[in-house]
């Protein structure tokens, strides 16, 4: 019989004097089978606890325990691997960190958590731009070459492992969805993100941003104050009246997009926990119940205002809501509605909040952030901002508060350029990720399935090869000339494929009517340096660590 065998069966506990001693006896010596350490076992033997009976020392319980659990790992891993060997040698032929047995390099990923872009840009600069990380026996791939992230974000669907713990806030929202369901959801959703649509919003917009105008002439002029908080409101505003449907002022005043940074914070906490990627959603939703919970009473409040809006008691359009505060507009809230009678797949009221959550969170932090460090970096380079003041005198003439036209936005080439250099060196979604569902062969590696493969934007955007002189702000990288040529996917900050951002034309129409207005009213001065606007956060979105500090001086038009 093996000593675990004996431990299963305990002796029974002996009533008398001389058979106590023996079963005393009998204890220690089998206990010293087991044990390299004797002298514990004697004392524990002789302890109150010991003559009580055969239970186990509590120490030796752990011990004995954490070796099992140790072997059983050691025999799981071998089985894992042997089973599937193919995962296994395809990854090992990729070059990357060797890292510790059975862990990989997942403590590296715990410790690096406030740099982990540095550690990314440390692993790709010693083992090459197709380099791989082991956590515990999953394979993630960075992939910072444009024609292998082409290769991937061009064929793949299913986004990465860490995505799960999205479903927290998102539930089943486009964002996170998989499979069938993200395609009846991108299906129903995409006519709303239509050109048409978007330009239909441009009254909307431009009335949100003349009320920030008002805002900014309300603070002193030529003071630093951070114009995020300003360009989060504006842009939060935008979507709920267009992409919702519903007035802002309806919703009264609530701080919806702090208890977003919050949960940014703390989901951020929990994705550079690994073993928390593979955990059940169940579990986790148990765990954080509470995270996010104002957006989410935010969001049940804008789908019964729209409900109510639809019917009244006796199945009727109701005006009445209407006027109160809900337009039906062909927002995409009004499409998501409308899904929920189709007979042959009804959309449920869960699978609409989960819509309008998405939306409301997605479109606001992204286009605030660019916004906010255009804002900056115009008060660093003066000649810039000329160049843009220039086109917009071109096209509002003498009219600067004449309400924008979809033409108007066509013209803003020049500020697109901003834009998009502002994206290149600070794109608002620092990392995407996908899972392979099958293989796919990337500068003469193959990537197995399964694997996760981790595109860093921020890496890629900073490219010397496509992007010489990568740190310095230069929007004449993106003049059509300069364009002409470069890869696909050397800039990609609304990522690319079936995937991509669902929003890009509504953002860069958001985005260039709230610059164009402040532009227009009010000159940013020079405040702080490139240096502050480079100690950047990636969390689920980038972060700038200082803050978004600009002056402002009301213009003469
Ligand atoms: C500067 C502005 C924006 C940037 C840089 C941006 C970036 C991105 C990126 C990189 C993705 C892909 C994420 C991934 O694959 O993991 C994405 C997805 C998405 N974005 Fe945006 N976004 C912006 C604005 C918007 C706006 C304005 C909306 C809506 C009003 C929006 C809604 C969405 C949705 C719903 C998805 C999920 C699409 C899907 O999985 O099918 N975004 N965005």
């Amino acid at each position: 019989m093996t000593a675990s065998a004996h431990y299963m069966k305990p002796t029974p506990v002996a009533k008398t004097a001389s058979s106590k001693a023996e079963g005393a006896r009998k204890r220690y010596v089998h206990v010293c089978q087991v044990s390299a350490t004797p002298a514990r076992v004697t004392s524990w033997v002789y302890s109150e606890q010991g003559r009580r009976g055969l239970e186990l020392p509590p120490q030796l319980t752990t011990d004995m325990l954490a070796v099992t659990l140790l072997l059983l790992a050691v025999v799981l891993v071998g089985v894992w691997r042997a089973l599937g060997r193919r995962y296994w040698r395809l990854g090992d032929a990729i070059p990357g960190p060797r890292g510790l047995p059975l862990l990989g390099s997942a403590l590296h990923i715990v410790v690096h958590a406030h740099d982990i872009m540095d550690y990314a840009r440390e692993v790709r600069r010693r083992h090459g731009p197709v380099c791989r990380v082991w956590v515990g026996g999953h394979l993630l791939v960075l992939l910072t070459h444009p024609a292998d992230v082409e290769a991937v974000l061009a064929r793949t669907l299913s986004k990465a492992a860490p995505y799960t713990l999205l479903r927290l806030l998102f539930g089943n929202a486009v964002f996170s969805a998989e499979g069938d369901a993200w395609r009846r959801l991108r299906r129903l959703m995409n006519p709303a993100f239509s050109q048409r649509l978007v330009d239909k919003h441009l009254p909307a917009f431009d009335a949100r941003c003349r009320a920030m105008a008002d805002d900014l002439r309300r603070l002193p002029a030529a003071q630093p104050f951070d114009v995020a908080h300003l360009a989060t409101a504006c842009a939060f505003e935008m979507v709920v009246e267009t992409s919702l449907g519903v007035h802002a002022d309806v919703l009264g005043n609530r701080d919806v997009m702090r208890s977003f940074t919050e949960f940014k914070e703390k989901f951020y906490r929990v994705l550079l926990q690994p073993w928390l990627w593979f955990t059940s959603t169940t579990f986790l939703l148990a765990r954080y119940k509470e995270l996010g919970r104002p957006i989410r009473d935010f969001v049940d409040d804008v789908v019964a205002l729209k409900l109510q809006s639809r019917f009244t008691s006796d199945g009727k359009e109701d005006n009445k809501t209407l006027e109160d505060g809900v337009e039906n507009n062909g927002s995409f809230v009004d499409l998501m509605i409308s899904a929920m009678d189709n007979k042959s797949e009804p959309l449920t009221l869960e699978d609409l909040r989960d819509q309008v959550l998405i939306v409301a969170v997605a479109g606001t932090d992204t286009s605030a952030f660019t916004v906010s460090c255009v804002l900056m970096l115009l008060g660093l380079h003066q000649e810039v901002q000329a160049r843009v003041l220039r086109e917009q005198h071109r096209i509002f003439g003498e009219e600067v508060e004449r309400p924008t036209t979809p033409e108007d936005l066509k013209q803003m080439v020049y500020l697109e350029q901003v834009i998009n250099e502002t994206m290149r060196l600070y794109p608002p979604a620092p990392i995407v990720g996908r899972s392979l569902d099958q293989e796919v062969v990337v500068s003469g590696y193959t990537l197995p399935a399964g694997a996760t493969v981790v595109v860093p934007i921020y890496l890629v955007h900073r490219d010397p090869v496509h992007f010489p002189d990568p740190d310095t702000f230069d929007p004449e990288r993106f003049s059509a000339d300069n364009c002409r040529g470069r890869p696909l996917c050397a800039f990609l900050p609304f990522a690319t494929g079936r995937r991509a951002c669902i929003g890009k034309r509504y953002a860069y129409s958001a985005m260039k009517t709230m610059l164009s207005s402040v532009v227009r009213r009010f000159q940013v001065l020079e405040h702080g340096s490139r240096r502050d606007m480079e100690r950047l956060q990636f969390q689920l979105l980038s972060k700038m660590v200082n803050g978004h500090y600009v002056r402002l001086k009301p213009r003469q038009w």
